[in-house]
């Protein structure tokens, strides 16, 4: 018998997950719902434990409780290799580019560990969305500013062709002109329908003009959640200015 697709399951559901770091305890209890095809955004000010969501989504950080499951599948008990595989694809803060590596050999390192090539269509995709990735394919990695570093990060995620692609604060410290280029990128990912993405980010209008939904963390709590219709005045004030 063929297993039954969960195809109207969310592609990401966490529920109640704590995690503790060195006997402080920095998520008590946070659940997320992530609509397939959505831009999902996580926000909050800075320590309220947004990073510490993502790592315990992608298994880089252990959860003391709670669940997580991919389009419907428990993932909460695999390593963060089988997670990845299973289809998280983790753009971290600062980007982790292998410096001394060429721009093509971080591009593929993703794949190539894999022990897949990827099609030259997911290729082309990619340097469609970012044109500067195909132009500097021999440049060494470490040469890229870090607004050319990110976009590297996000496509070597895009060709592991994930489910999920989670981005961590990828506007942070880049110059205006490549922001407007990675939401462009965001946009076009999100009408190409093939995944969800999870955005955490401190630049409010970014989140207002991409995200379906936002989730707004304080203190380790979901404090509230929603449309990004309905992130109202009062919510930003509260939770989000500093
Ligand atoms: N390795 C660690 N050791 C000790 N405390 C940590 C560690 N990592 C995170 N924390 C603490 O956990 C809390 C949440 O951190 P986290 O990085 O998840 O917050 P954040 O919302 O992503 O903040 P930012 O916007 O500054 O990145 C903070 O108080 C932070 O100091």
């Amino acid at each position: 018998m063929s297993a039954v697709v969960a195809t109207d399951a969310p592609t990401l559901s966490v529920g109640s997950l704590h995690v503790s770091i060195g006997g402080s305890q920095i998520l008590r209890g946070v659940d997320l719902e992530i609509r397939p095809k959505t831009v999902f955004c996580l926000m909050g000010r800075n320590g309220v434990g947004k990073t510490t969501t993502l790592k315990a989504i992608t298994g880089l950080m252990t959860a003391n409780k709670g669940t997580v499951s991919l389009e419907g599948e428990t993932i909460s008990h695999l390593s963060p290799e089988k997670r990845a595989l299973m289809g998280l694809g983790f753009v971290p803060q600062g980007r982790e580019i292998f410096p001394q590596l060429t721009v093509e050999e971080n591009l593929y390192i993703g794949t190539t560990a894999r022990g897949r090539k990827p099609k030259k269509e997911e290729v082309d995709r990619v340097f469609t969305l970012f044109p500067i990735i195909k132009e500097f394919l021999p440049r060494k990695g470490g040469m890229l500013s870090g607004g050319q570093q990110q976009q590297l990060a996000i496509g070597r995620a895009l060709l592991t062709r994930p489910k999920l692609l989670i981005l961590d604060e990828p506007t942070e410290g880049i110059q205006p002109n490549i922001i407007d280029q990675i939401g462009e990128a965001i946009k076009m990912l999100r009408e190409e329908g093939e995944m969800a993405i999870l955005l955490v980010e401190q630049y409010l209008d970014f989140c207002k003009e991409l995200g379906d939904d936002f989730c707004i963390l304080e203190r380790g709590r979901v404090a509230a959640n929603g449309p990004m219709t309905g992130l109202s005045e009062e919510l930003i004030k509260e939770f989000l200015t500093v």
